[in-house]
């Protein structure tokens, strides 16, 4: 499938995710997924700057009578159970406010767990169906902090109080630009829960603004973009790992990730499970006996992949492949390339579905183990110059649920994309 990626060249260039390095396997399932995916919009490739798990939060909701707006940011997917009822009415594994019965409608303010430039978004109503909210919008802007916000006194929980609104509106969230404007959302059946909008926000966004209209519920809100850090704040010999999804890193493309996403390797802290790590199906194309090399190493025709794009480039000394709570399945052995790559490169590559490349060896074949962190220091790494991305390649095929890349930060010209020095302009 493509993706448009905004290089910092401007322009717009296809990102494929389907594999270069390797004949398409006769796999129905696989073909029904990919006819599937087809249809999604590609900016579902970005990493969800907004996920709890990255460190977004609500700070604010008007209403959160039957369920909280926390849940809007619940990194697992929305679930329904028919039985289950609390003392305010159906359990709902979203944010549902009351039916609204006073003047105005309900909204909440969110902070990303990471700034940075917005690409798509999904409003997924999963479930709601009867008391989905019929109308939304979403406002985006560009703040240091916001103060936070207690809930209110008449709450029984659940509902600020009319001067409490009046406060955090006053903090201008009113007049924040819109990200997008007031749209009808589908309810919650399943193959129509997902409300995708495209959008382009050129510059950082901190807070969004989602508003429903007049009330109802929303299951999940999925903000997908890049990070976009102020590397101004950086000591130049200071160690930073350059993938992080925290610091800019983004995945721009992979071979298979039939159970996991790439992107997870770059998540915040350890995996929390296997669903939290990049994942491949088991090739088709092992020998149906394996053999190995003086290394240990087994001999195998085929691999997998993932390409991606460092939040700055730099010199990498030290890397972490971690194959936590990937027992049965963990990678044979992994090796590590990079290069650097201007956004018109990076553009060229992207359209040749990264067949094309100056790839340098980063980390020679690894032996790799079960459920555990591998950490390879200077001494591993064959010397490179500043690289602006990297590909991860294992074999034949398994789950790796970290990747960290260590380095310094270096300056170099004609840098990627999202490099440049956050702007507090929307
Ligand atoms: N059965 C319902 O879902 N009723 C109400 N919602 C909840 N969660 O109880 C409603 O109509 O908004």
């Amino acid at each position: 499938m493509g993706l448009l990626f905004q290089g910092s060249a401007g322009r717009a260039a296809a990102l494929t995710f389907c594999s270069p390095l390797r004949k398409p396997r006769k796999n129905s399932r696989m073909a029904e997924r990919r006819a599937t995916a087809a249809a999604e919009p590609d900016f579902l490739q970005f990493n969800d700057l907004a996920c709890e798990t990255e460190g977004g939060k609500v700070i604010f909701a008007t209403d959160e009578w039957f369920a909280p707006a926390k849940n809007l940011l619940k990194r697992e997917p929305p679930q329904f159970i028919p039985s289950a009822f609390t003392e305010f009415g159906k359990w709902m594994d979203g944010w549902e406010t009351r039916r609204k019965r006073i003047p105005g409608h309900d909204w909440c303010i969110i902070q990303l767990g990471v700034p940075g430039l917005i690409h798509g978004l999904d409003v997924d109503t999963s479930f709601f169906t009867g008391n989905h909210s019929p109308y939304v919008s979403i406002q985006a802007t560009c703040l240091d902090e916001l103060p936070s916000f207690t809930p209110g006194e008449d709450r029984t929980g659940m509902a600020a109080t009319a001067a409490q609104i009046a406060a955090v509106a006053k903090l201008s969230s009113e007049v924040w630009p819109e990200l997008v404007g007031v749209a009808p959302l589908q309810p919650g059946y399943a193959e129509r829960c997902h409300n995708y909008f495209r959008v382009s926000s050129r510059s950082r966004v901190t807070h969004l603004r989602l508003n429903m209209y007049p009330d109802g519920g929303i299951a999940r809100l999925r903000v997908f973009g890049v990070g976009q850090r102020d590397w101004s704040s950086i000591p130049a010999n200071q160690d930073v790992d350059l993938v992080a999804l925290t610091n800019g890193g983004v995945c721009l493309g992979y071979s298979d990730a039939h159970f996991g996403h790439p992107r997870n390797m770059i998540g915040r802290g350890r995996a929390a499970n296997m669903a939290d790590g990049w994942e491949t199906a088991r090739r088709l194309d092992r020998p149906k006996t394996l053999k190995a090399d003086q290394q240990g190493i087994l001999q195998v025709p085929g691999w997998e992949w993932a390409v991606f794009r460092l939040g700055h480039p730099g010199l990498i000394g030290s890397i972490e492949v971690d194959t936590n709570h990937f027992k049965g399945n963990f990678p044979d052995s992994c090796r590590i390339e990079a290069c650097l790559l201007t956004p018109e490169e990076e553009a060229r590559c992207v359209q040749t579905r990264w067949n094309s490349g100056k790839w340098e060896v980063l980390l020679p074949p690894q032996k790799l183990r079960p459920h555990h962190r591998h950490h390879y220091s200077k001494a591993d790494l064959t010397p490179t110059r500043p690289v602006s991305h990297v590909r991860l390649i294992i074999a034949p095929d398994g789950g790796v649920s970290r990747l960290r890349l260590w380095g310094r930060p270096r300056l170099v010209t004609g840098a990627p994309a999202n490099q440049s020095r956050a702007s507090s302009k929307l």
